[in-house]
């Protein structure tokens, strides 16, 4: 515990270059992001929050989807340098941990020792996508960061048109949380994994089978009513000590996030979906989030990743 506290030497590749934008003045009153980041860069991470991007298109190459997520932590930068500062709290950007090709198992075992890094310092880290296969290195650096607390319990809970539970022979986009189950499995850790948004068309058989062979709570888009969805992240946070908490973009609509690999044909509103993320903030009980399969080769004046933006801005100083 001797680290706490101090700024992380996180084995990224990367630095960001992207924080530029408008500025209305030097004071704290004038504050954006891209001034506010760019003054911290190394001070103390303690509570402060830790982005880190994740540039990966092997997942979804590998699961037939879109390529084009590897170009999401630069777009999601983009979209957060020129929002207001209302609330003080130390970000610092990590850069970017870059997966050549296919070498998608190394660069998410770098994904979890920077995970584990910005944990061990205190920080929330944030990362930003990537494809759904970010969150089996999210999910590792948190399982690492705990191993010898095994009394906490871990909870999952997906944001999500997708059970992203495939059983296949090589990780993809699709594999993420059956990755991280049996990740939990050898750790002899209790899975606790949910889904709120699943579209029914959008999985098949099989996936709603192995949801419910693994005990996985969902709650269908059609089914996003707020107090249902009050009701359900409510009765999983309750299950559980500390949340990794995951958005892939494609649970909003269509309208509001065509940037994805797989655009949602129904989708939960916007608003639905800041709610979620204000709740498990106020839970207290958030450690870790990623907000991933924002692919800006198909986004529209940027909708995708000014919502997603704004669902960040929740997560960290809203
Ligand atoms: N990240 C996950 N993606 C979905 C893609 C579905 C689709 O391409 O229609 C999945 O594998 O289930
Ligand atoms: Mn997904
Ligand atoms: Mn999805």
């Amino acid at each position: 515990m001797g680290d706490e506290g101090k700024a992380a030497k996180v084995p990224t590749d990367q630095n960001a270059q992207q924080w530029s934008g408008r500025v209305d003045g030097s004071g704290a009153q004038h504050l954006r992001w891209h001034q506010l980041i760019a003054e911290q860069e190394s001070e103390n991470l303690s509570d402060a929050v830790a982005l880190i991007g994740f540039r990966s298109d092997a997942g979804v190459l590998r699961n037939q989807g879109r390529i084009g997520a590897s170009e999401g932590p630069a777009a999601l930068r983009s979209a957060l340098s020129p929002m207001a500062i209302h609330k003080h709290r130390t970000l610092v950007d990590l850069g970017d941990i870059v997966v050549g090709g296919d070498q998608l198992e190394p660069g998410q075992e770098r994904l979890a020792g920077a995970v584990v890094q910005a944990l061990s310092s205190g920080a929330l880290p944030v990362i930003l996508g990537g494809g759904h296969e970010t969150a089996y290195g999210t999910g590792l650096g948190l399982i690492r960061h705990l191993a010898d607390d095994r009394a906490t319990r871990l909870g999952i809970l997906n944001l999500d048109a997708h059970f992203d539970l495939r059983d296949e022979s090589r990780r993809t986009s699709g594999t993420p949380f059956l990755d991280l189950y049996q990740e939990m499995q050898r750790h002899d850790r209790e899975f606790h994994y949910a889904v709120l948004g699943i579209s029914r068309p959008g999985n098949t058989a099989v996936l709603f089978e192995k949801a419910e062979e693994l005990g996985v709570p969902y709650l269908l888009d059609e089914d996003c009513q707020p107090e249902m969805i009050w009701q359900f992240v409510h009765a999983f946070l309750e299950r559980i000590d500390v949340l990794y908490l995951t958005i892939d973009l494609d649970v909003l609509p269509a309208s509001v996030a065509p940037g994805v690999s797989a655009p949602a044909g129904y989708g939960v509103p916007f608003e639905r979906i800041l709610a979620v993320c204000r709740q498990v903030v106020a839970s207290g009980k958030l450690v870790v989030a990623d907000v991933v399969e924002l692919n800006p080769r198909f986004d529209i004046d940027s909708r995708t990743a000014r919502s997603a933006a704004r669902l960040i801005y929740e997560i960290s100083v809203g």
